[in-house]
């Protein structure tokens, strides 16, 4: 099952150029079964897609349980997909901290925290519980961490400073190691907040079960510094790697491997601009006639449990069309 939405958006506000949206949103709601229709191909391995346009006007996000889903939600602007993100997080926020007490959210680099803008603001800064919030990157350059590569100093600049969280619950790596010696590093602290009850496990892996991991895309498909065609794609024992020959600079990064991001409780994949739209294309075509020959980081993005949405704008999705989504 999928998160229920709900959109009241007129047709007016939300149709695109392309033909993804030509009719009313109200009959674009339905969910997206990942069974094939027999004689085609399923168009993802396991896990249903729901789409909802215009999610700036959704009424409030129902938090039931809900295994394995996907959901594409499309925005007119940058702006608007701030506004809703920001609810989202401060929703789930609120969610985690009245049934456990402590909410473990996951950051990345690049366009992401920009998009997380609207949380320093009315009404979250004043409403969110700050104080129950533990932050972990799943990326992070082997750089210092006052240095401009730094996902750290990203976060701490356009984000973390302006809200209050304890900063010993904001969780840097060890900016004096190596990259082996710093990602061992981190996911020795990882295990100690397991076993901290801090953070979640999966009783039936051991893994750890992050609250909300917030991950943004780069142009090329990949996520996290996991990369096309890197061996780093296949890494299942470890929780957090290292990457010495990152084909974006800097070179040297940790990373956390997929079978931690798969074990998170949600997921919001948080993309924009048209830059992007190919692989967006890739990802929610199933690869037809998409340039790419491999499968993308970002289509390895399967949670073994949680709620998988993608946060877009627009552009991004602007190679879609209505027989790549299913609808
Ligand atoms: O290098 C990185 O890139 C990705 C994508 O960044 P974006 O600016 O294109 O959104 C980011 O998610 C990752 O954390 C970062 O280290």
């Amino acid at each position: 099952m999928a998160f229920s939405f709900s959109t009241v958006s007129s047709p007016k506000t939300l149709l695109p150029s392309s033909g993804f949206l030509r009719s009313p949103p109200q009959t674009r709601l339905r969910p997206f079964s990942a069974r094939p229709v027999p004689g085609s191909k399923p168009r993802f391995s396991h896990q249903p897609l729901s789409i909802s346009i215009g999610l700036h006007r959704r009424q409030p996000v129902k938090m039931a349980a809900a295994t394995g889903s996907k959901q594409l939600t499309v925005f007119d602007t940058e702006e608007e997909l701030a506004v809703s993100l920001a609810k989202y997080t401060a929703g789930l926020s609120d969610k985690f901290t009245r049934e456990r007490g402590a909410f473990t959210v996951v950051l990345s680099g690049g366009s992401l925290i920009k998009a997380l803008r609207k949380l320093t603001e009315s009404p979250y800064l004043d409403s969110v519980e700050w104080s129950k919030w533990h932050v972990f990157w799943v990326d992070e350059r082997v750089v210092k961490k006052d240095h401009p590569d730094s996902n750290y100093k990203l976060a701490l600049d356009g984000f973390l400073s302006k809200v209050p969280v304890p900063p010993n619950q904001i969780y840097a790596i060890n900016d004096t190691l190596p990259p082996e010696g710093a990602a061992d590093d981190y996911e020795a602290r990882l295990k100690q907040l397991v076993w901290d009850h801090v953070i979640k496990v999966v009783p039936t892996s051991g893994l750890p079960c992050f609250d909300l991991m917030l991950l943004g895309m780069g142009p090329d498909g990949h996520v996290a510094s996991l990369f096309p065609g890197h061996p780093l794609l296949k890494e299942t024992q470890k929780w957090v790697t290292h990457i010495t020959d990152s084909p974006k600079p800097p070179p040297e990064r940790i990373t956390f491997t997929f079978p931690i991001i798969n074990a998170s409780a949600y997921v919001a994949m948080v993309v924009t601009g048209s830059g992007k739209a190919g692989a967006v294309h890739k990802a929610l075509s199933g690869g037809e006639n998409t340039g790419y020959t491999d499968r993308l980081p970002v289509e390895m993005v399967e949670l073994d449990q949680g709620e998988f949405t993608w946060f877009t704008d627009k552009a991004a999705v602007s190679m879609l069309n209505e027989k790549d989504t299913g609808l």
